[in-house]
């Protein structure tokens, strides 16, 4: 099957198969880089998360101990001046022990202050309208609420209040414990996380609440974030499904972004480490680009040198042809021109040369052997006489009908030959015949032309007619030469002709 295909062909194939597979394998491995980049992205990201949760849990955590505690103090000691004092002192360790702590406070049950961690009242604010206030005011439930996200009326800066319920000896409302955490402590800790130029990552509350954001702006703290793909999207997971990560359009500038997030362990907030898949595929996009060209190249080269190879191949392969036939054409030649040195052009039958060196070949063989050699000298009687009555080229005519006569009764052993001797004259050598073979082959060939009846004019007989000589020999070595058995059989047929013509003559044995 593969033998029918040129080699050229096959050339062509490999060379297409090596550049073909270098472009796939190159698509190939930047599909793979790809996925893998995406693969380092959501890690990356997914590490940020968990270390934002665990630091949120364990910031909000500390302050809320400290609630716990002022909370047990107030409700099992009661509010008078000494106890005040020394949850004063309390309260204003905590907040420097603390550095996330912006200040712990308590409100009576109207929102008015009661004592804090700067140890200074100011009786002009009021935090009854404060949201935290009116959740516990309004709910019963006794563990830590983390609240929106607030300007401090006392400093300004941003905060995130995490509160607790004051209750009074019956269980009625009794104000609330307050730990203001800085806002800022959360900033200095995500500016640490490298999420790149575009990357973003946030706090949010599970009511949708965003309450930090970096990059930070202070118009979008404590706003809304309901209407975000990332809010929706974490809003119907629960149990494990919170945890995980999600290509979603940010809310805030539209960029595509691979969210991770995870909840608090505590806290009913979530955070969400994002990087942008843009910025993260670009550098894929560099180097996807920069290799894919050098393949591209690469390819070209070797498709451009497979190339003039190929046709390197295929112009040897033609040349290779073409020497092919030449030397076929030559070796035809040279056996026409073989065949034609040795053959005579007229009749078709061996010339003289292929006659006299066969004659020296079947003479030693004979001689080696023992043999008997035969040699039948044919002569056309009165052939001048036709060639002046009917012209020289129907005596021609006549040479070529004769021979071809003599050819075909001539036995077809190997070594016998028949030869056109010169002018008119044929000669049949018969090896391994003695004289009653050969002279049985003289006189059929003989009788076959006198029956053509071939009309001669110049003739007495009135017919062409042809007179043989045989002769026989069996050559002895330094006796007999192969001139001798011609020169015999020459004389045979002059015998042949002096007695009338048209007839054969033996000659005698050749002496020894
Ligand atoms: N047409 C033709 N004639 C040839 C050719 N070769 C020899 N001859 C002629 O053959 C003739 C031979 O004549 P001779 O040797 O005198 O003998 P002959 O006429 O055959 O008479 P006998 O042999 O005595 O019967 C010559 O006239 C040659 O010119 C040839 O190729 N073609």
């Amino acid at each position: 099957m593969f033998k029918r295909y040129s080699i050229t062909f096959w050339a062509t194939v490999f060379v297409t198969v090596v550049c073909l597979s270098l472009v796939a394998l190159d698509v190939w491995r930047s599909i793979d880089a790809r996925s893998g980049q995406l693969q380092e992205m959501e890690r990356l990201s997914a590490n940020v998360a968990r270390a934002m949760a665990q630091q949120a849990d364990d910031t909000i955590k500390a302050a809320d101990t400290s609630l716990a505690d002022i909370v047990e103090r107030i409700e099992t000691e009661g509010q008078d001046g000494k106890v005040l004092a020394r949850v004063q002192k309390q309260m204003a360790v905590q907040v420097e022990n603390l550095p996330q702590l912006v200040g712990l406070f308590v409100y009576d049950e109207r929102g008015r202050w009661v004592v804090n961690s700067r140890g200074v009242l100011n009786q002009a604010y009021n935090n009854a309208d404060r949201e935290y206030f009116i959740y516990h005011r309004n709910h019963a439930d006794r563990g830590p609420h983390v609240g929106n996200p607030v300007i401090s009326r006392s400093t300004g800066k941003w905060i995130m209040p995490v509160s607790r319920r004051l209750n009074r000896a019956d269980g009625s409302f009794g104000g609330v414990v307050l730990a203001t955490l800085d806002i800022d402590y959360f900033r200095r800790f995500y500016q640490s996380f490298d999420v790149g130029a575009r990357g973003a990552v946030a706090l949010v509350a599970n009511t949708g609440v965003l309450m930090l954001r970096q990059p930070f702006d202070s118009e979008r703290v404590g706003g809304s974030m309901r209407d975000s793909e990332l809010f929706r999207h974490y809003a119907v997971l629960s149990g494990a499904a919170r945890t995980g990560s999600a290509f979603l359009h940010s809310f805030h500038d539209g960029e595509v972004r691979l969210n991770s997030y995870r909840p608090l362990e505590h806290y009913p907030l979530f955070v969400s480490a994002a990087l942008s898949r843009e910025e993260m595929l670009e550098r894929w996009r560099r180097d996807t680009f920069t290799r894919s060209v050098g393949v591209v190249v690469l390819a070209a080269l070797i498709g451009f040198f497979g190339k003039r190879l190929v046709d390197q191949i295929r112009l040897r392969a033609q040349t290779e042809a073409a020497l092919r036939e030449a030397r076929d054409a030559l070796e035809s030649a040279n056996r026409t021109l073989e065949r034609q040195a040795m053959q005579d052009g007229l009749t078709g039958l061996a010339n003289r040369r292929q006659f006299d060196v066969t004659l020296g070949n079947e003479f030693s063989r004979a001689t080696r052997h023992a043999d008997t050699l035969a040699f039948i000298m044919i002569d056309v009687d009165y052939f001048k006489q036709y060639n002046d009555v009917y012209g020289h080229s129907a005596g021609d005519e006549v040479l070529r009908a004769v021979s071809k006569l003599i050819r075909a009764l001539t036995p077809k052993r190997p070594g016998d030959l028949t030869a056109r001797y010169g002018g008119e004259e044929i000669g049949i050598l018969l090896p391994n015949t003695d004289i009653e073979g050969a002279q049985a082959v003289a006189e059929r060939i003989r009788l076959a032309v006198e029956q053509l009846q071939m009309p001669h004019s110049g003739s007495p007989l009135g017919q062409v007619t042809l007179s043989s000589g045989v002769a026989t020999m069996s050559p002895k070595r330094g006796v007999h030469a192969a001139s001798m058995l011609v020169e015999a059989a020459d004389k045979a047929l002059y015998v042949a002709k002096s007695a009338g013509r048209n007839r054969v003559c033996l000659a005698p044995p050749v002496d020894d």
